[in-house]
């Protein structure tokens, strides 16, 4: 097997007439963390979508662990939609955090939790709880178990919803701007969970502004501008002068907005 997590070949994907991803190919090697960045609406939030099958891609492939996702192109060459059961075993490997942490208010941090192991994995309530308590002392709440969204910082609610994606097992964590409905100082938990994760050798997507996490625990950074992917290089070359004149333009403005310095 070739040894890359994700693979996106030659991905369109049209609205309507318009065109948000304009023929994207990316590998992501496995164990490692891949950022990407651009300007607002560049697509990088569609193309992480497209990855989790959230969104259907107009055209082109992707191949999760080697499996095609969602679409399998028949010996004539024509595309033919993947059956449901094989496209949930694709999905399966896959984890997802978005902006918002999505937990469900009436639950405890727990059972937000052990809710997707007894849902998606049929587990007892006793096992499902054992499992999601490994996943909250992962995140650092062990000691916020009970507490339910409500009684707890947006920090820590979205590490919560990290623990439950965790608790599925996935072999690939997609985030998408898992830090911009925080305040600025409770970013950084969030991202030193992400960092921690990442050491364990956890495959990673990161739609990300934070420029600062991007240089430093990204291994690949790959940058979007109206739908196209203009490189996809190591940070200490696409950050390094001279740098793409996109990436210039994006930085400066980026940079202008008060937001942390490049490292
Ligand atoms: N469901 C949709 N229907 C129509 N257009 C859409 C839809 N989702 C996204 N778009 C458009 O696709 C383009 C790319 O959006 P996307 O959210 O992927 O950009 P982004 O780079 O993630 O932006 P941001 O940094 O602001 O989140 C935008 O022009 C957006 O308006």
């Amino acid at each position: 097997m070739s040894d890359n997590a994700i693979s996106v070949q030659h991905l369109v994907k049209r609205f309507g007439t318009t065109t948000v991803l304009d023929d994207i190919s990316l590998e992501i090697p496995r164990g490692q963390v891949s950022c990407l960045i651009g300007p607002s609406g560049s697509g990088k939030s569609t193309l992480l979508r497209c990855m989790a099958f959230l969104e259907e891609a107009t055209d082109g492939s992707i191949f999760i662990e080697g499996a095609p996702l969602g679409f399998v192109y028949d010996g004539a060459g024509k595309r033919q939609r993947q059956s449901a059961t094989e496209l949930r075993k694709v999905r399966s490997q896959i984890g997802m955090v978005f902006q918002q942490f999505n937990l469900w208010p009436h639950m405890t941090a727990l059972g937000n939790v052990s809710a997707a192991l007894r849902r998606v994995r049929k587990m007892g309530k006793a096992e499902a709880e054992e499992k999601a308590m490994v996943q909250l002392r992962k995140v650092g709440l062990e000691n916020r178990a009970g507490h339910y969204p409500s009684q707890l910082s947006g920090g820590q609610q979205q590490r919560v919803a990290i623990a439950r994606s965790l608790a599925l097992e996935p072999k690939i964590m997609l985030f998408d701007e898992p830090t911009s409905a925080l305040d600025p100082e409770l970013t950084g938990e969030v991202l030193n969970v992400m960092r921690s994760l990442a050491a364990e050798g956890m495959t990673m997507v990161v739609v990300t502004h934070e420029i600062g996490f991007a240089a430093t625990v990204g291994n690949q950074i790959s940058f979007l501008d109206h739908g196209k992917l203009l490189f996809t290089d190591a940070p200490s070359k696409a950050f390094a002068k001279p740098r793409h004149p996109r990436l210039e333009q994006f930085l400066d403005t980026y940079l202008d907005r008060g937001a942390s310095t490049l490292v």
